[in-house]
This record gives C-alpha cells, sequence and structure tokens, in this order.
C-alpha cells in the first residue's frame, strides 16, 4: 500500500522565477524509508516542506494514506516533522518536550504518560526525563528532538538533515539507531540528506534529485551499481566515478583525446559518455587500458586512492593499502566493458540496461 504519494508537483518561488520543483512524482509504500539525496539547492526541502503542508504545490497533487492533502493545513496533515535545527523548549524538561504536542492535542494526561514513557525507553532517554535541554548531550538533544516527533504516531515522519549538527562519532551511533528504530516501528520516513552515506546506509529506497527533478528512485544497491542517470552516477560513489568521453562507431569507442581505443558491444552508434568506477579498475594491462602518472595519493584506511594524470584528465583508482607506489610514477590499470556505464551525452540517461 502506498502511504505517501506525489502527482505531477512543481514548484517555484519569486514569481516563478526560481523554480524549485519540476512535475515531481513519487510513491512511498507504507513502512518504508525513503532517503531524498541530492546537493544543496536541489529541491529536497520544498519537497518536505509540501508534504508538511509549510508550503503549497503550484501544480500536482499530494496524498498521505489515500486522502489528498494539498491544501490541507500543516496541523491536519497527522506528519511530524524534524529539522536539522530541532528547537527544543529550554525551559521545558525532557519530558515537558515530549509530551507537549500530545498536551496540544488534548491527550488524557495517563496516556500522554505512557506514551512519552514508551518513546523515552526506545530512544534510551528514560534516565533523562527531568533534565532541561542545556543539561544535554547534542546527541541527547537530538534523540529528544526525535522523540517529540516519535511520540505523535504519524502516518509519515519528515526528517530535514537531522544529524547534520552532531559530530561524527554521535551521527554514526544515531544513524543506526534510527535507522533500527524505524524499522521496527515500521515507520513511513522521507528522509532529506546531502550525505551519500546517511542516504546508502539508512533507506530502503533512494531519490537522488538534480535541479528540481527525481533522477533515480530505487534501492541503494540500484543507485549504486545501475545508476539510470549521469548524475547520479557522478553524485553517488566515494572515490567518484571516471568519465570519458567519446565516440561510439561499429562497436568500437574512441575517447574525445582520441588516447583511447576499445571494442564496445553495444548497437548504439554515436556521441557517449563512459563512466567507470575506481574500484572497477585494476592494476596493469587489459581490455580497457589507461595509463598515467601518479600525482596524488589520498589513504582511506584499508584502501588509498591514487590519482593518475593521463593527457588533460585525471582518473581516480582504488586500491589495496599495501599496493606499492610512489608520486610521479607511471601506471598502468585496465577496467572490464561489464563494468562500463554508459550514458547519453545529451539527455545524460543510462544506455545499457
Ligand atoms: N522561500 C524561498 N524563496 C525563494 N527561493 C527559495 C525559497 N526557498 C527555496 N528557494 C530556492 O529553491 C531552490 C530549492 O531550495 P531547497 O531549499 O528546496 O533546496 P535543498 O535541496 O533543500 O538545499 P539545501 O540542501 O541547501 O537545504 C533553491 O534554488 C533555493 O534557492
Amino acid at each position: 500500500m502506498i502511504q505517501l504519494e506525489l502527482r505531477g508537483v512543481s514548484k517555484s518561488y519569486l514569481r516563478g522565477r526560481v523554480p524549485a520543483l519540476r512535475k515531481v512524482d513519487l510513491a512511498l509504500p507504507r513502512g518504508k524509508f525513503l532517503a531524498v539525496l541530492g546537493p544543496s539547492g536541489c529541491g529536497k526541502s520544498t519537497l518536505l516542506r509540501l508534504v508538511a503542508g509549510l508550503e503549497e504545490p503550484d501544480r500536482g497533487e499530494i496524498f498521505i494514506a489515500g486522502r489528498r492533502v494539498d491544501g490541507v493545513p500543516p496541523a491536519r496533515r497527522n506528519v511530524a516533522m524534524v529539522f536539522q535545527n530541532y528547537a527544543l523548549y529550554p525551559h521545558f524538561t525532557v519530558y515537558q518536550n515530549i509530551a507537549l504536542g500530545l498536551k496540544l492535542r488534548g491527550f488524557p494526561r495517563q496516556e500522554i504518560d505512557r506514551r512519552v514513557r514508551e518513546v523515552a525507553r526506545l530512544l534510551g532517554l528514560e534516565d533523562l526525563l527531568e533534565r532541561y535541554p542545556r543539561e544535554l548531550s547534542g546527541g541527547q538533544q537530538q534523540r529528544t528532538a526525535l522523540a517529540r516527533a516519535l511520540v505523535r504516531e504519524p502516518e509519515v515522519f519528515l526528517l530535514d538533515e537531522p544529524l547534520s549538527n552532531l559530530d561524527a562519532q554521535i551521527r554514526e551511533e544515531t544513524r543506526s539507531e534510527l535507522k533500527r528504530l524505524f524499522r521496527r516501528l515500521e515507520a513511513t520516513v522521507l528522509y532529506v540528506t546531502h550525505d551519500q552515506i546517511e542516504a546508502l546506509t539508512m533507506a530502503d529506497l533512494v531519490a537522488v534529485m538534480e535541479s528540481g527533478e527525481i533522477r533515480q528512485l530505487g534501492p541503494p544497491e540500484e543507485v549504486y551499481h545501475r545508476p539510470a542517470h549521469r548524475f547520479v552516477a557522478r553524485f553517488v560513489g566515494l572515490p567518484r566515478i571516471n568519465f570519458f568521453k567519446g565516440h561510439l562507431e561499429d562497436g568500437i569507442f574512441t575517447s574525445e583525446e582520441g588516447d583511447l581505443r576499445f571494442p564496445l558491444e553495444v548497437s548504439y552508434q554515436g556521441p557517449i559518455e563512459v563512466g567507470l568506477r575506481p574500484e572497477d579498475l585494476r592494476p596493469g594491462k587489459g581490455e580497457i587500458t589507461l595509463k598515467g602518472k601518479v600525482v596524488l595519493v589520498e589513504p582511506l584506511g584499508p584502501q588509498k586512492v591514487l590519482f593518475l594524470r593521463t593527457g588533460s584528465r585525471e582518473i581516480r583508482a582504488l586500491v589495496p593499502e599495501d599496493f606499492p607506489v610512489s608520486l610521479g610514477q607511471e601506471l598502468e590499470f585496465h577496467g572490464e566493458p561489464r563494468n562500463l556505464h554508459l550514458f547519453d551525452p545529451v539527455t545524460g540517461k543510462r544506455l545499457r540496461t
């Protein structure tokens, strides 16, 4: 069953001068966690704000649990939102902060108490209920803000970069806690982030956005291994994918610079862009051989990234930490045609399925 649906939703600001969303379609099944991933300004927050009812679309329809909600005021949409700057009430205790929403909605005292304690237990806040926000760590404040959303049992959770104010370690802990928590609650979640690690590790589904459009919506593995659009291939993956522009004719790819030539068994003819991920490059010669001079080495824990200069471009290769290499050294790497990602250079769309 579809819990959240957007049909042809468009939104622009400043009387149409700033388009923020362009005909967005989206269907999120009940109980799934969808991460909306994209660079700054691509329209992620706008999408969330439209679902919350903080903005109204120029065009299109929004449904929550089958009910049309565009035009319905935020308070009557039964969504709970957690922002990046979760403002807790400083003069209220953790308990009072969590309970406030229910109190304002007129829930009986006992019901409020039951729910607050249940959520506090879930989030490990039981021993902190009498503290004030200033007496909490950043992570504890964050969990209080979450508890305030969870206690409402909304139809959809909306989270806008909720972890970005936390330091790296707490962020990682909270990330996995949140994932487990939402899974256990079978909550439907729309989670906005520009952090691909967050999106790929937490979500059941990832929507990658560029310039107000969803370029791909699919499970994290699919977004990574079968990017539907050049932008997705570029945005998802660390270190970044290598791209080669060129031409395909009679089954032979030739790069723009003319330094790369290899057979490609696809029926397509004409200009093409091919992508090859750094981890799909292996040392030595092969069907697709790239040769370059090592200009930079970036350690990455058990692996390291080599930057090789070949002609006018730089390529990235991922090698084990103990791979012997020195700056300035000439090295050869090779890739395999089956690992190539092919894109139409005009539309940016994936060419081969
Ligand atoms: N109230 C507003 N008035 C005018 N333009 C706006 C307004 N809100 C957003 N925009 C513009 O709409 C576009 C999308 O903004 P949005 O906040 O949705 O992006 P985002 O992907 O969430 O970015 P970020 O990650 O930086 O928060 C941007 O070009 C932004 O400048």
